[in-house]
């Protein structure tokens, strides 16, 4: 678990490095898929004090493994992602700023160009705000079954990100370092479309053709984790 405690505090390292992070509004998780063990950023621990051996174990049941300081708070949500896609390896929470502000105006986050299509299979979904009872109740773990929820029946790694109104942006990959890279691109178009739609506000997606053509050429339909072909399900083709 050394190098996974490594490779987790290096990506949480990233967060302020790429500007997606302020004070301590993000964490970064991954698994282990042999032990069922994640390790996650300890709770409020700011990135200029934290170290490789402050990493906190967790099990698929919630239980800490090993480390002295509290699991992040939304350790709940990456773990309900864990139990759901079992093709990813890594989670990603901030508040980036411009994805958090599509997430709080309770919009989805529309491809406009190709540097959303090389990443993302479509518009960036933003998911309902919880109920009252699912606030009061186990907020976290509720958080992670509405994203579950949402794409049981679509190919979570086409779209390997959302927006949690009211919250902020979730992130995912096959690594940490590819989980950071998503939400990387998440907070950047964010930002595009933002001052696209200022600039012209009538403007509309990106053709179809244009989609397809930057996304499968770089993911091909059947890319990710060698998923069954005729299985493809994307967000916007179910
Ligand atoms: O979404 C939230 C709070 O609204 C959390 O993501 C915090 O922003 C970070 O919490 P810790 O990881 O430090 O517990």
């Amino acid at each position: 678990m050394e190098d996974l405690k490594l490779q987790v505090y290096e990506a949480n390292m990233d967060l302020p490095k790429y500007g997606l992070v302020t004070f301590t509004w993000g964490n970064v998780s991954a698994i282990d898929r042999k032990s069922g063990y994640f390790v996650i950023k300890p709770s409020g621990v700011e990135y200029e004090k934290l170290h490789p051996e402050d990493m906190v174990v967790v099990d698929l049941e919630g239980n800490i493994v090993e480390g002295s300081l509290n699991p992040s708070s939304d350790t709940p949500t990456h773990l309900e992602l864990y139990k759901a896609f079992p093709n990813i390896w890594a989670v990603v929470h901030t508040h980036s700023s411009w994805a958090t502000s599509w997430a709080q105006a309770g919009r989805g986050i529309p491809c406009y160009g190709t540097t959303h299509a090389d990443y993302m299979y479509g518009e960036i979904p933003c998911l309902r705000c919880l109920n009252e009872e699912e606030i009061n109740g186990a907020y976290e773990k509720n958080t992670g079954i509405l994203i579950a929820d949402y794409y049981k029946d679509k190919d979570y790694m086409a779209v390997p990100a959302c927006l949690c109104k009211n919250h902020g942006p979730f992130a995912w990959g096959k690594n940490a370092r590819e989980a950071v890279h998503h939400s990387v691109v998440l907070e950047e178009v964010a930002k595009m479309a933002a001052r696209c739609e200022q600039i012209n506000p009538h403007v509309k997606p990106a053709p179809r053709e244009l989609l397809d053509k930057h996304y499968l050429r770089k993911h091909g339909a059947n890319a990710y984790y060698g998923q069954k072909p005729g299985r493809y399900i994307s967000p916007i083709l179910s």
